[in-house]
């Protein structure tokens, strides 16, 4: 498949993240075969795309997410973390089966690819449903198989193995699989130490909460008498590649730990601000060089997907709060939801609008009254759009959306699903 997209401002990625307006960009396969400033005769496109008035960029990555939340959207809102999770979320989450997951993926995935949204992390259980959504939505996806408990038993070996071999690096590698231990609350040291041999032998990933709260921090100091990222260093995690989420409650020497074992940090603001987690040091981690991404968490403790409002808040948050302006700049929080996003994958060419890059892009209108006029396109972007003026979505070089239209989700019908089970 050839799509040809005439005659729009593109943002770059590189170093410095900069604007190039009226350009033509062909997509070939999977990959962006050329951008040129003149339009190249020669390449024949299966489809072209009119970009007047739009502006093509990387399109965003949520780096923790858990896809099946939205229908528990709302459920247990304005209480702390432990309460929501053990009074409100696990007793519901008790209830749902392997329907639901599915189905509840497939409405978040909607809400995501409205959002410009082509790849994300996900943590949840019965992940071959959720693994099974994200194939069908056509998204780029790391599905977190999770494990909780107090002893890696043989069933969860055996699931882990049927989900890694009928998903792991499926359809050219859009699909992997991770290994999701929830936190280091709920789960044993003897169930992290196999968790991780495991994810050793399978040569996957690791997915994890990490630092979350308060609370999480002193018990971890009560109990074992290191902070949690001490924790998982100590058991060896790092020496793979972690997503860690939150990373909230962090002392130098953790900072220190993330930036040297390349830690992939998520940082999900509205999820720590509405369950009053706190303020992760995301200034001091991005100084020091750590790799940071965005994240939403569940719709349940945010309470959407809408990753441009997540960049949004996480550009604000941090100026407030240290009272300096100069901090998370919009250059920066743009990079964190799309470049820093490929570690997750571990893809080296994509996150970027270039040549033989992953044809993994978004598509902004913006002929829309908030966006304009358009005196700085990257801080009109991070903070003036919103999510419904996304336009067209591309993963692998397909068309996901065009002109806000779902072309791998049949949204009415995924409504008309769930409220027969709901
Ligand atoms: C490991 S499967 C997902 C598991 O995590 C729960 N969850 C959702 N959001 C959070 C959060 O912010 N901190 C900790 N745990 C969370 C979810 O309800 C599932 O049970
Ligand atoms: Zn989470």
């Amino acid at each position: 498949m050839k799509i040809l997209i005439k005659n729009i401002d593109i943002i770059r990625c590189k170093e410095e993240v900069k604007v190039e307006k009226n350009v033509f960009v062909g997509i070939e396969n999977d990959k962006i075969k050329f951008i040129s400033k003149n339009f190249l005769s020669d390449f024949k496109a299966d489809y072209e795309i009119d970009g007047k008035n739009k502006l093509l960029m990387p399109g965003f990555i949520n780096s923790h997410t858990h896809l099946p939340m939205s229908l528990l959207r709302s459920v247990g809102s304005d209480t702390s973390l432990m309460d929501w999770l053990y009074n409100h979320i696990f007793p519901k989450e008790r209830t749902l089966t392997k329907n639901h997951i599915y189905l509840g993926s497939l409405l978040t995935l909607a809400e995501m690819i409205k959002c410009g949204t082509t790849g994300i992390n996900d943590m949840y259980f019965m992940a071959g449903e959720v693994a099974k959504a994200a194939y069908d939505s056509g998204i780029r996806a790391s599905i977190g198989v999770n494990i909780v408990g107090d002893e890696f038993k043989d069933n969860m070996k055996l699931e882990i193995k049927d989900i890694y071999e009928r998903y792991n690096n499926i359809d050219n590698g859009r699909i992997n699989i991770n290994l999701a231990p929830h936190a280091m609350y709920t789960c044993s040291k003897e169930l992290l130490k196999g968790v991780l041999s495991y994810a050793k032998k399978l040569n996957v990933s690791i997915h994890t909460h990490i630092a979350e709260t308060q609370d999480e921090y002193n018990y971890s100091m009560e109990k074992f008498g290191v902070s949690p990222v001490k924790y998982f260093d100590d058991l060896g995690y790092f020496d793979l590649k972690v997503m860690a989420a939150h990373c909230v409650h962090l002392n130098d020497e953790d900072i220190d730990i993330m930036v040297r074992k390349k830690v992939i940090c998520s940082h999900n603001p509205t999820s720590n601000l509405k369950l009053a987690s706190g303020i992760s040091p995301i200034p001091k981690l991005l100084k020091k060089g750590a790799i940071v991404t965005i994240g939403t968490d569940g719709c349940a403790s945010n309470n959407n997907v809408n990753i441009i409002e997540e960049m949004h808040i996480a550009s604000l948050i941090h100026k407030g709060y240290n009272l300096d302006p100069t901090l998370v700049k919009s250059s920066q929080v743009l990079k964190m939801a799309t470049t820093s996003g490929k570690y997750i994958f571990g893809i080296n060419n994509m996150g970027d609008i270039k040549e033989g890059y992953k044809a993994d892009l978004t598509i902004i209108d913006l002929n829309k009254p908030h966006l304009y006029p358009n005196n700085d396109t990257i801080s009109n972007i991070v903070y003036s759009a919103q999510g419904s003026d996304v336009d067209t979505v591309i993963v692998d070089g397909k068309i996901l959306m065009e002109k806000r239209e779902l072309k791998t989700i049949d949204l009415e019908k995924v409504y008309y699903e769930i409220e027969k089970i709901s």
